[in-house]
């Protein structure tokens, strides 16, 4: 358990990430900022009278400011606008921008030795903008997407096979778009080559599907998009960094050469424990694998360069 862990954005990933915190007692208090007035106070005390029935003694509170946020372990920033049906994730691009740098500055001047997690959306330039608001070492800032993206690829892996999500081990990686790369070459069913299960057709398909998860939930949902596995995705990154566990998860990392790639934050395997990312993970890739990461850099660096900071 950490002392402090604060979720800017008490919308529907931010409430959802800040209950499960309390939920897994991560943190002695957890803040909810929102500028909303009333929706982070309401929530928090709401998220509070869960306690003694769920029995978790983590304290949650809203609030409209940042003193209450003062010197917390973790920052998760999910303020920002979600997409609505026929958006792309682009489309939020300079709302956002504006959104996560007054929000990085903020942490800057609150919690200088916070680690940051980054899930508004675009999320790859997202992560830039919070790193470079906050001013933060590269091994601070992460962004939380790998890990939905690879849960959506493994949640449909396992239905299209009737086993168990326990037993998929895969990773998806690039950047928080249709360019995303699942690595199909490291994708396993308990050690066994999923090529070796599954004809290419239904592979393809389950790719593709997961290239598209994202915009799949918005179109149902009409009003927003998904947060429920977002929320366990970037809750799964927390407990990594609070912990300690050395977990190896595909995260927006910071790259300074990694894959070939500098000056991007970029979806690559990172270890993650109690000071942020301790290692990226530069693993071989088919060359089909690299000309799709190359390609989907590439989709991050086009709106990076439209940002204005
Ligand atoms: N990285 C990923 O994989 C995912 C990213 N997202 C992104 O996360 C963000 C949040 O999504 P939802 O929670 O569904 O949206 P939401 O609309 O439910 O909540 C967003 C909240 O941010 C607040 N907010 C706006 N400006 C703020 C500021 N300056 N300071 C504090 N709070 C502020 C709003 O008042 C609102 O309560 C969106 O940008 C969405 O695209 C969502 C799901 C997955
Ligand atoms: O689709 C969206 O806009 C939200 C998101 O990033 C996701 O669910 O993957």
């Amino acid at each position: 358990m950490v002392n402090k862990i604060t979720v800017v954005g008490a919308g529907n990933v931010g409430a959802t990430a800040a209950q499960r915190i309390a939920e897994k007692e991560l943190a002695r208090t957890v803040v909810m900022v929102d500028v909303a007035e009333g929706i982070p106070q309401g929530k928090g005390l709401d998220q509070w009278q869960s306690a003694p029935i769920e029995g978790f003694d983590s304290r949650v509170i809203g609030t409209n400011g940042y003193d209450e946020t003062v010197d917390s372990d973790i920052v998760v920033i999910t303020a920002g606008i979600a997409r609505k049906p026929g958006m792309s994730r682009d489309d939020l691009l300079n709302t956002n921008a504006g959104i996560v740098k007054s929000v990085g500055e903020a942490i800057k001047k609150t919690s200088p030795n916070a680690i940051v997690i980054v899930v508004s959306n675009p999320l790859d330039v997202m992560c830039w903008v919070a790193k470079e608001a906050t001013g933060f070492p590269k091994e601070r800032v992460i962004g939380m997407a790998g890990v939905l993206d690879t849960a959506r690829y493994r949640a449909f892996l396992a239905t299209a096979m009737d086993v168990s999500v326990r037993d998929i081990q895969a990773m998806v990686l690039g950047g928080h778009g249709d360019t995303m790369v699942p690595l199909i070459s490291y994708t396993t069913v308990s050690g066994i080559p999923i090529t070796q299960l599954m004809d290419k057709a239904t592979l393809d398909a389950i790719v593709d599907r997961t290239r598209n998860g994202g915009a799949e939930i918005v179109k149902h949902l009409k009003t927003g998009s998904a947060y429920y596995a977002p929320s366990s995705g970037a809750v799964q990154m927390v407990e990594a960094i609070v912990n300690d566990q050395k977990r190896i998860l595909p995260c927006s990392a910071w790259l300074e050469g990694e894959y070939g790639e500098k000056g991007i934050f970029l979806g690559v395997p990172v270890k993650l424990g109690r000071k942020g990312i301790e290692k990226i993970i530069d693993v071989s890739l088919t060359a089909d694998e690299k000309a799709a990461l190359a390609k989907s850099a590439q989709a991050v660096r086009e709106p990076m360069s439209v940002v204005k900071l």
